[in-house]
Formats: structure tokens, sequence, C-alpha cells
């Protein structure tokens, strides 16, 4: 196994990571500082999700170590790793209100105190919800329940944030107001963001650092300024084009 040096202090790290799935092969290292906006981009199928999947510990790895927040985190069940989740579909309940579905972030069995409470109508006031509370997810536009799956995200308090294109069922303008959010949420929280994001723009606007996965594997990790201007990758080229 390889040593813990030069893995990341309590940003995320991942060492001889491998992963077979069907005829698919993923390999993954990596070192990502913490508290930053870390945009993870690449080719469609080119495994960002599996990334994120690893992260989150919805799956393991065959070999290597995932580092979380100064954590060895390969063999935590998910909901024992110090990341909070937001994906596409937002992962709302229909049949709960918005209240609730906040709630599950804190106890997955409801049992919450009321300081607890207080966290969630908190959280709801911060994503700009503020007595939504009885609303039922069917009830509301996809912003507003893109912004209810960041509230739950938020009330979760963990040191990770991963994002898996959470602004994708959104048109340009919400787009831009839920990256605004985004931003905003990072500067009070100071937490690490992993986003996934295939928009070149959205990249440039949020992202302090940005990884491009293709085939698998990492191909190039690097701060923003750097990644922006690299001319070694056809494939990244193509991608910041767009
Ligand atoms: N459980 C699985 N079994 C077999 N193949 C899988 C499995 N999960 C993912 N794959 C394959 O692995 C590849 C990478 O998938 P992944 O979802 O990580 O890509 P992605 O970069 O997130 O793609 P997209 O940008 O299109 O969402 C794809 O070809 C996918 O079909």
């Amino acid at each position: 196994m390889t040593d813990n040096q030069g893995m990341a202090d309590r940003g995320i790290a991942t060492a001889g990571v491998e992963l077979q799935l069907g005829t698919h092969h993923f390999r993954f290292d990596c070192d990502l500082p913490q508290g930053r906006i870390i945009a993870i981009t690449g080719p469609s199928g080119s495994g960002k999700s599996t990334f994120l999947n690893l992260l989150a510990g919805f799956e393991s790895p065959d070999h290597g170590r995932i580092m979380l927040a100064g954590r060895d985190a390969t063999r935590l069940p998910p909901s024992q790793r110090p990341v909070s989740l937001v994906f596409q579909d937002n992962n709302l309940f229909a049949h709960l209100d918005l209240f609730t579905n906040v709630g599950l972030g804190i106890n997955p069995s409801l049992k919450l105190t009321a300081d607890d409470r207080q966290r969630i109508s908190g959280a709801l006031a911060r994503v700009g919800l503020a007595g939504f509370d009885r609303r039922k997810p069917g009830t509301l536009s996809g912003g507003e329940r893109q912004r209810a799956a960041f509230a739950r995200a938020l009330v979760r308090d963990k040191p990770i944030l991963l994002l898996d294109e959470p602004f994708a069922a959104l048109d340009p303008g919400l787009r831009s107001g839920m990256a605004e959010l985004l931003t905003a949420l990072h500067r009070e929280t100071g937490n690490t963001v992993l986003i996934v994001s295939h928009d070149p723009a959205e990249v440039r606007r949020l992202a302090d650092h940005a990884v491009f996965i293709d085939g698998g594997t990492i191909r190039l990790s690097a701060p923003i300024e750097h990644f922006l201007k690299q001319d070694g990758i056809p494939a990244l080229t193509t991608f910041l084009q767009h």
C-alpha cells in the first residue's frame, strides 16, 4: 500500500484506486486541495460519475486508498463519510414535504431536536425557500427543487460537498443563479466542493482547480489558470473550445 506522505491533508486524495465495472477499468490518483471549488471535467462516459461514486462510497475500489478530509475513508460506508451530495435529479422524496426532505440530511430516522429544526428552517431560508417547509417537491419549480437539495446538503455540515452536474436540468438563467448561490455558500462554509461540469464557461466561472478525466483515468489535475492554458491534451483543448 502507498504510504500516506504527500496525500492531501484535509482535502481529497486517491492513491492507486482501481475499479473494474464490466469492461471498463478505472484508475484514479489525485491530490486535491482543501477548501477549494474543484471542477471535474471530461468527455461523456470517461468516468466522472464513477470517480464521485468512489468518493461517496457507492462504489468500492478493488485496490488503493481514498483519503477524505484527513481520514482514510476507503472502507467507510457512505453514511460515515465526511461528504454531502447533490445530484442532477436532486433525489427529493416526492411524498415528503421540504422540511422532512431536508431533515433527512441530518438524521435518516428523523429524530430531530429543537436545534435540528432550527437548522432546517435556517438552511431553507439560506437558499431562498423560507416558508416552503410544508410544500411537496412536485409543487416546486426545477430551480426550487435544486435549492432544496442544496439545503439538505447544507444541514449535513460536512467538509466535502460532491455535486454531479447539479445545474444540468436548469435553464441558463437559473444555472448562473445557482452558481452564485454555490459560491456564496462556499465562501460561508469554506468546504471542499467537487463539481462535475460539462460546461467550460461554468468551469471558468466557478473553479479554483480543475481535473480532466478521460478513458477512466485522471489526465490532468491543476490550478484553474494552468488548466485553462494547457495545450498538450487534445481532448481537453476540444472540451475548452465548446
Ligand atoms: N455498473 C457498471 N457496470 C458496467 N459499466 C459501467 C457501470 N457504471 C458505469 N459504467 C460505464 O463506465 C463508463 C463511465 O461511466 P461514468 O458514468 O462514470 O461516466 P461519466 O464521465 O460520468 O459520463 P457522463 O458525462 O456521460 O455522465 C461508462 O461507459 C459507463 O457505461
